[in-house]
């Protein structure tokens, strides 16, 4: 299980110049901090399946960034079975497999040896190393493209290999940033399902997303940011029941009521 409470992180804006129209009006720019996530909150069992939801620039990225042990909170605290991952990171790495935007390949190695040295940073043997491999190549279907070096691959090949490199370690808890931006609707597919597996195997899984669609099929809980703060966690059923069980308009109401909570308080 992980339980996350009060999250918050603010970067130092060294040229105001540089930031975005939007983002100077954005309330969470404060002198010279830019309070990315402010105020994020939620929780996952095992077995389950959590999607997280924003609006561009809400702090998701961010988020899961310091849930991967990327980036170091402000303030906050995050359990991963009892573990506690602001304080013990290293340890926290192990439990944790983090599929980021960016999937930086090593594009001289092939597919198969890009994950199988994450295999090898994880302590694993070449035997476990192998078999895991194998086991991984047959749920995100690689076999056609596994020994071919990873800069000749399509954008779809390069996530489903990202994706191996994640779970290489069987981590407790999985994390995935946007995993099927950018794939074409097979891709998509397998990405999807090999959630569903993850999930049926027990192991939590933490996806952001723009895709309410995918929120539909596979989410057991959605929580939803705007500007930094989460304005919704719950069930799928109670994110349903936010409007008429249409997510669209789910979605909408969860932002509004974040925003009449901000302003009341
Ligand atoms: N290192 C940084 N320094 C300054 N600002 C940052 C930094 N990283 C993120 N931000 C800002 O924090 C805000 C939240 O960014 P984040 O990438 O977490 O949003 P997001 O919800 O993932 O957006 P998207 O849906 O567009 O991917 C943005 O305004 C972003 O520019």
């Amino acid at each position: 299980m992980i339980e996350i409470k009060k999250l918050a992180k603010r970067f130092a804006v060294d040229n105001p110049k540089k930031l975005s129209e939007q983002e100077r009006r954005d309330p969470r720019l404060k002198g010279r901090f830019f309070h990315s996530v402010q105020d994020v909150s939620f929780s996952c069992d095992n077995g389950q399946v959590l999607g997280l939801l924003g609006p561009n620039g809400a702090g998701k990225t961010t988020t899961l960034r310091i849930l991967s042990t990327a980036l170091k909170a402000d303030s906050g605290s995050i359990f991963i079975d009892g573990e506690d991952v602001l304080q013990n990171p290293i340890v926290a790495r192990k439990k944790i497999g983090f599929l980021s935007g960016t999937t930086g390949l090593y594009g001289r190695l092939s597919g198969r040896e890009n994950i199988a040295y994450f295999g090898q940073l994880h302590g694993m043997s070449k035997s476990q190393i192998e078999q895991r491999i194998d086991e991984l190549a047959d749920l995100l279907d690689m076999h056609s493209f596994l020994d071919r070096r990873s800069e000749t691959f399509s954008s779809g090949m390069k996530q489903k290999t990202a994706i191996a490199r994640a779970v290489m370690h069987k981590p407790a808890l999985v994390i995935l940033d946007e995993p099927t931006t950018g794939l074409d609707i097979m891709a998509t597919q397998t990405v999807l399902e090999f959630i569903q597996r993850l999930k049926a195997d027990g192991t939590p899984v933490i996806f952001s997303t723009h895709h309410l669609d995918e929120v539909s099929e596979l989410c057991d809980r959605v929580t939803v940011i705007n500007q930094g703060t989460s304005c919704f966690d719950g069930s799928l059923d109670e994110f349903k029941q936010l409007s008429d069980g249409n997510l669209h308009h789910s979605f909408m109401q969860a932002l509004a009521q974040g925003e009449s909570y901000v302003a009341s308080v």
